[in-house]
């Protein structure tokens, strides 16, 4: 299994090999003992599976706060993604900074983003199909969220910003400074 660190402590992407036949290919996507040993320890208590249409879905950035705080361990698993994280843990020495990777179902690379950590993601294909685990219960007043191009972070998305769409919910998020602290470190 390929595990690479990413810029922001904690976050990593995940590789996990395909063992491929004449029928196909076979893979482990989650593996509680070898994704404890590349930091991803769960546990994961929900599974969600989001289906995109058109390019240029973006969702995000979001986070919940308190006790039901999630780690989310994201692929894609049909088309392709690129995934956002940003470090919004105050007193940590990567605070508002953002890393990016694509995911595709070709690369077959899952992101980790623990918790403290805004998450988003833009769809690069027409039809795109996203599974991720996460390790806390949803919870609607813990959602918090962050502006998908606040200025401060200047996160670079590969898709113009006239064909970004977004949910009405995303259009109004606040900046990254102008929230109360999400989390600390
Ligand atoms: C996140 C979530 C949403 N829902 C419902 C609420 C709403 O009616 C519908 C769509 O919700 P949203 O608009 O929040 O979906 P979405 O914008 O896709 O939200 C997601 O974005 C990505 C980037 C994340 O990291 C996730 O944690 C989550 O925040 O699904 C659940 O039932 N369970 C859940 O866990």
């Amino acid at each position: 299994m390929k595990v690479e660190p990413l810029a922001i402590a904690d976050v990593r992407l995940i590789t996990p090999p395909r063992f491929q036949d004449p029928r196909g290919f076979f893979s482990e996507t989650w593996n509680q003992g070898r994704f404890a040993e590349a930091g991803i320890p769960g546990p994961f208590i929900q599974d969600n599976h989001v289906i995109s249409r058109g390019a240029g879905v973006l969702r995000g950035l979001h986070c919940q706060v308190g006790p039901n705080a999630q780690g989310k361990l994201v692929r894609c698993v049909r088309g392709a993604i690129f995934d956002v994280a940003v470090d919004a843990r105050q007193g940590s020495p990567t605070f508002g900074r953002w890393v990016g990777a694509t995911l595709s179902a070709e690369n077959w690379t899952q992101i980790w983003v623990p918790a403290g950590v805004l998450h988003g993601y833009c769809t690069l294909t027409e039809e795109t199909e996203v599974i991720y685990k996460v390790t806390g219960a949803y919870d609607k007043a813990a959602e918090r969220g962050v502006i998908w191009n606040d200025p401060d972070i200047g996160i670079e998305w590969p898709v113009a910003a006239a064909d970004v769409i977004l949910s009405d919910k995303d259009k109004v998020l606040p900046r990254l400074r102008d929230c109360p602290p999400l989390f600390y470190v």
